[in-house]
């Protein structure tokens, strides 16, 4: 297996291989991102061949890529995933992740966990054995000077995530905000969610353990499953 240098074609492996465990009937998550858009491409191809399935997307790009390729929609009200496909930010093998690149993470989580199984799609350059990427938090915009205090008393270092293509903050689907908070080393995952799930103002941090159930890593030259 060749290392990739985190190329859309290991992204495109990775997407792929989780598509290819989607049956006729079931209902699936969509996911969020660049790596899970190759999935929901794979699907719209299966959809084409005659498949029967329904998408429940976890944020307007999903939802419109989705309607795009033509998989038909549906909600958690009206069902629950057999299989959700997600990427992630950086992950290890264990299943401790940090999502929420596009900001989708608490859609992500509420899909992702409702789902009977949650198939993580990455490229190997995400792979890690300590998570140390900044992690993305939604937050109520009126509790944005008591989030604050809150992170750096648990020493973190927020930052605001801003827009590209338009002047001031990210808006979340949800009309949140988002700080990307930087922790350094993440020992141990599931305390620090704990700790954060635990401040009043936030919507959803971006820290996923107990979540997923495969990993499918995606390299230049091939595509590799785990078991979680
Ligand atoms: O969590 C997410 C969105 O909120 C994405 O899944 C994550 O950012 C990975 O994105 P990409 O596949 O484009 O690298």
């Amino acid at each position: 297996m060749k290392a990739s240098d985190g190329t859309d074609e290991a992204k495109r492996r990775a997407g792929e291989s989780a598509a290819q465990q989607v049956e006729s009937g079931m209902v699936v998550g969509l996911g969020t991102g660049s790596t899970a858009a190759h999935a929901i491409r794979a699907l719209g191809e299966k959809v084409t061949a005659g498949m029967e399935i329904h998408g429940v997307p976890t944020s307007y790009q999903s939802r419109s890529l989705a309607r795009e390729v033509g998989i038909p929609l549906c909600t958690l009200e009206e069902a629950r995933p057999d299989i959700a496909i997600d990427g992630a930010d950086q992950l290890r093998l264990d299943g401790a992740l940090v999502k929420g690149g596009g900001a989708a993470h608490a859609r992500e989580k509420i899909v992702d966990t409702s789902a009977t199984r949650c198939l993580i799609v990455a490229d190997d350059t995400k792979l890690t054995d300590t998570l140390d990427h900044p992690v993305p938090v939604e937050l109520l915009p009126d509790a944005i000077s008591t989030v604050e205090r809150a992170i750096r008393k648990r020493d973190g270092d927020p930052t605001l995530r801003t827009a590209r293509r338009k002047d001031g903050p990210v808006v979340t689907d949800n009309g949140n905000l988002v700080f990307d908070c930087a922790f350094g080393p993440i020992e141990t995952p599931k305390s620090l969610a704990t700790s954060l799930s635990a401040i009043p103002g936030i919507v959803e941090h971006g820290i996923f353990t107990d979540v997923a159930t495969e990993i499918h890593i995606g390299s230049s030259d091939d595509v590799t499953i785990h078991s979680v």
